[in-house]
């Protein structure tokens, strides 16, 4: 009987499932959308109970449109939209409040009483990141301190914390009959309170926070031997199968683009847009305004670190011009307009919607179309929403470089806005690098099936990944460096004009 790795993606804007062979081919997948929730102007919410429902439906989907069953899967692992943080009760799985997006900015009082008592860097020695709204922390306290049955529930030990990975694995695993609490090491180093060098808890952020240690889930490896399963057989898969795999969707992409040497990097461009370098099995502490995050972990071995430069606001300003602006009905049709000129007429988009993530964070940035004259039309605003990512992109890379002391010269490239040709082109141009995308472009799903298929034996290891990893097409830059210079200069200038807005 042939036998597959299956994976779940819970993503920001949607789940998938989708069910591997041993040569990392896709034979089987399916995807649903879930709903955005904006209570205020700057707060994003999901319900968690409609992302488990969603999850059921798209294994199951997946399932009956390959004709594949749940127990030809060998091994199951998942990946997700990071520092999404649920709190939910133990005893029935209810959530105390909706999940707190990773994009909301909520927090932003919090983390402003933070800075103003120790910097925004006060624990960044310790988890590798900044002081913002970005990550869970933040979220959880928030949660604790503004719904009293939560905040009672924790202190009797009735309380789950938890990001979505976590979320998820708990429910697979049997949910209120035991299921298993668990995060994996690239989840938990987005949370900020857990240290980069131990894998534990770190006690004096908890303190600070006043969060309860006893509601926290147990640390583990991306990829276990041990696993946290196996599912329930009256679950979604019908069958009990081993989970044992667990990776941070950027770090899953990592993993999938086979980015296991030092120096090695790939950019996800999808609702936000992520560029992570791989910097060997130590830390390496930031200072052009990266984050130090966990690459992955195989179970027994040592960690290996990262540098990542988190953009909040990629494809998610395509949807905003599809859905606010009702400029065009999907995605892809971004790319026609966009073609309709040459260049963007001199304008910019700086799309700082939940304030400017890396290099700059700035909670208090918003964002700005500036350069505006008559001549604007929509096709320049399309094009300049698409430069955007590309623009954001080079900050990174411009810090990486400084960072890493390595010149970057090749960026993998994946994630749904890789199918979009003028940007892939402008990033090449805008980065003067070569930019190349995998036959596979599902990169985040790969790296999570690969994580459970190493676990698992399926895969029995790296060379194995590697003969997998094959080019679709590459980008080479071909554009005047005065052309280059001057356009990144004005994005530099419009950048300036989004800062200090909010108080
Ligand atoms: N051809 C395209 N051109 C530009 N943007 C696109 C295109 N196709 C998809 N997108 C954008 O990519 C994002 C979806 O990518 P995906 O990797 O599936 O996201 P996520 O994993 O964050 O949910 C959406 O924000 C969408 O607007
Ligand atoms: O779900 P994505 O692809 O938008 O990724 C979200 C990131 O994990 C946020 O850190």
């Amino acid at each position: 009987m042939a036998t597959y790795i299956g994976a779940i993606d819970q993503g920001t804007t949607s789940s998938r499932f989708i069910i591997f062979d041993k040569h990392g081919r896709i034979v089987g997948m399916d995807q649903k959308e879930h709903r955005q929730i904006y209570p205020r102007p700057g707060w994003v919410e999901h319900d968690p109970l409609e992302i488990w429902k969603n999850t059921q439906e798209v294994i199951a989907g997946a399932l009956a449109k390959s004709g594949i069953r749940g127990n030809q899967l060998q091994a199951v692992g998942i990946t997700n939209q990071r520092e999404t943080t649920v709190v939910w009760d133990r005893h029935t799985g209810k959530p105390f409040y909706n999940a707190i997006v990773w994009q909301c900015t909520r927090t932003h009082e919090i983390c402003k009483q933070l800075m103003a008592e120790g910097g925004q860097d006060r624990f960044r020695d310790i988890t590798g990141l900044p002081v913002a709204t970005y990550f869970s922390g933040p979220k959880i306290k928030w949660i604790l301190d503004n719904i009293p049955e939560a905040r009672n529930a924790a202190q009797q030990g009735d309380a789950m914390f938890g990001t979505i990975e976590t979320w998820i694995i708990w429910w697979l695993t049997g949910g209120p009959r035991g299921g298993a609490h668990v995060t994996d090491v690239t989840n938990a180093s987005r949370t900020m309170l857990m240290n980069l060098h131990t894998l534990t808890w770190d006690e004096d952020i908890l303190s600070v926070l006043d969060i309860p240690d006893q509601g926290l889930p147990r640390i583990v490896p991306s990829s276990d031997e041990a696993t946290w399963g196996p599912t329930c057989e009256d679950g979604p898969f019908g069958a009990r199968i081993p989970v044992c795999g667990a990776v941070g969707d950027q770090q899953a992409a990592l993993v999938g683009q086979t980015c296991f040497a030092p120096g090695e990097a790939k950019n996800t461009y999808g609702t936000g847009c992520f560029l992570l370098m791989h910097t060997g099995h130590k830390p390496m502490v930031s200072r052009h305004g990266l984050i130090t995050t966990l690459a992955y972990q195989f179970s027994g071995r040592k960690p290996s670190y990262c540098l990542e430069g988190s953009i909040a606001i990629a494809g998610a300003l395509v949807q905003w011009l599809r859905d606010n602006l009702n400029m065009f009905d999907s995605a892809p049709q971004v790319e026609e307009l966009a073609r309709q000129v040459e260049d963007t007429g001199g304008m910019y988009i700086v799309p700082a919607f939940s304030g400017l993530f890396a290099p700059y964070w700035r909670p208090d940035a918003r964002g700005v179309m500036v350069g505006l004259t008559r001549y604007i039309n929509k096709n320049h605003i399309a094009r300049a929403a698409l430069e955007a990512t590309a623009y954001q992109t080079r900050d990174i890379v411009e810090a990486m470089n400084k960072d890493s002391g390595v010149k970057l010269t090749k960026l993998k490239a994946d994630g749904g806005m890789v199918h979009n040709n003028l940007l892939m082109q402008f990033q090449a141009n805008i980065l003067d690098v070569p930019v190349v995308r995998p036959k596979v472009a599902e990169t985040t799903c790969l790296g999570a099936a690969y994580a459970a298929g190493i676990a698992s034996g399926y895969w029995s290891g790296r060379e194995d990944l590697y003969n997998n990893w094959e080019e679709d097409i590459t980008w080479y830059p071909d554009m005047l460096q005065e052309v280059r210079d001057k356009g990144y200069q004005g994005w530099q200038k419009a950048v300036a004009r989004t800062l200090d807005w909010e108080a």
